[in-house]
């Protein structure tokens, strides 16, 4: 069949929107409309040619949701006309990190994913017998995609598509992150750097579990007033304050129980450690860093208790654990309305990185 799509031909070039052949589902795998997806940062990321794993021609979007129109042979969860959301982050089941209970990162099928590929090692996308890739398993950024059915959750029909989307990624890493991965408890002082597309999603987060100080920090005044909207009590704006870590601790009489860093730069994710409480502080690490760069900080940082970890999709178990992040948002416990600040065509994909890059969107959702 034939699918319309944004594709990434080269690194840092925009998107084009064109007619994508799409091979129909093989054994396990299944064929999904998606009918809307938001652009996230890491697109930007991959796009940008910072990602090592980045490969072009390819065809971007993680963020989806959309319903079943086929099954191939094998496939027993899923039916045609059922709601999904596709997961980058998968869950078999069945592979030794499912089994451990102590991870969401699935790898049955990591290796191909990360190739651009499906687990057979090939691609249901081409264009004049040329294959385009897949990316990060899901590839929303075009109207109907193939994906192993392990890759998706079954959600309500009730669910719009428009918002749940977010689901997808942003809501979930940023939710996940403060419930799954470091089990904020309530009077807990947390610290989120960046107040972007994810870290106003662990602010929400945060404030539901009754964190008591909720420390925002960013170069972009702008993101000040949704933040304190969403939970945030404090807000450091980095570009005016002399040391970002001293002013945190003396906020927080020592340092932050929880800090979360949301941006992806390497500064801050020294900042997000050291300020911290000694004994047990616990910096997240969510934002992803460029091809090459490295983390660094003083040993006596961990000697002395403090903790960093990692957060991908925040810790969320996707098939089991998206249906009900959709219902919580469905019975008002989230707010992911006020995040959607624009909504586009696919025909204008492209101003959704422009609107990222300028700071002006919190989310941007693509609607087919
Ligand atoms: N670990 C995971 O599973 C996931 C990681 N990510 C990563 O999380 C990061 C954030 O993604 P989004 O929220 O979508 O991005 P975004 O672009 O919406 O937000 C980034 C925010 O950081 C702020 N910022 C930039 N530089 C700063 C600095 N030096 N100091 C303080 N604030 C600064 C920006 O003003 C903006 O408000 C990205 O690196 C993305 O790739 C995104 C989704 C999932
Ligand atoms: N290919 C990238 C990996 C970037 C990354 O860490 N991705 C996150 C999700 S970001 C979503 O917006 C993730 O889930 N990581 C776990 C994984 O297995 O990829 C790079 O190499 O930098
Ligand atoms: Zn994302
Ligand atoms: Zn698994």
């Amino acid at each position: 069949m034939k699918t319309k799509a944004a594709i990434a031909w080269k690194a840092g070039a925009p998107l084009t929107i064109e007619e994508v052949d799409l091979a129909g589902p093989r054994e396990g795998e299944v064929l999904v409309e998606i009918k809307a997806t938001g652009i996230c940062h890491t697109d930007y990321y991959t796009l940008s040619g910072a990602d090592p794993e980045g490969i072009f021609p390819s065809i971007l979007g993680h963020e989806g949701a959309g319903i079943v129109v086929d099954v191939g042979p094998g496939v027993k969860s899923l039916k045609k006309d059922d709601h999904v959301i596709p997961l980058y982050t998968p869950e078999c089941r069945q592979c030794k990190f499912c089994l451990s209970q102590k991870t969401n990162l699935c790898q049955s099928i990591r290796s191909t994913q990360g190739r651009g590929l499906m687990p057979d090692a090939t691609s249901r996308f081409s264009i004049d017998g040329k294959p385009i890739f897949h990316y990060m398993g899901t590839s929303t950024f075009s109207n109907y995609i193939v994906v192993p059915e392990i890759a998706l959750a079954k959600i309500r029909e009730d669910a719009p598509f428009d918002k749940v989307c977010y689901i997808g990624c942003g809501v979930t890493t940023g939710v996940g992150a403060v419930l799954f991965t470091a089990k904020v408890e309530a009077g807990a002082n947390v610290v989120v750097f960046g107040l972007g597309g994810i870290g106003l999603n662990v602010i929400q987060a945060a404030k539901m579990v009754g964190a008591d100080k909720i420390i925002g920090v960013d170069i972009n005044p702008a993101r000040q007033d949704i933040a304190r909207k969403f939970g945030m009590t404090h807000f450091v704006n980095a570009n005016e304050v002399e040391n970002v870590v001293d002013t945190i601790v003396q906020l927080t009489d020592g340092g932050a129980d929880y800090s979360f860093e949301c941006i992806g730069n390497t500064t801050t994710m020294r900042q997000s450690l050291e300020c911290c409480h000694k004994g047990w502080g616990q910096s997240i690490i969510i934002g992803v860093a460029a091809a090459g760069q490295e983390i660094s900080t003083r040993p006596f940082q961990l000697v002395t208790g403090r903790v960093w970890k990692g957060s991908a999709f925040g810790g969320a178990r996707g098939r089991t654990d998206v249906p009900k992040i959709v219902d919580w948002y469905m019975e008002g416990k989230l707010n992911i309305d006020d995040l959607i600040t624009h909504r586009l065509k696919l025909d204008d994909i492209n101003q959704g990185f422009d609107l990222m890059k300028s700071g002006e969107s919190i989310r941007s959702v693509v609607l087919y």
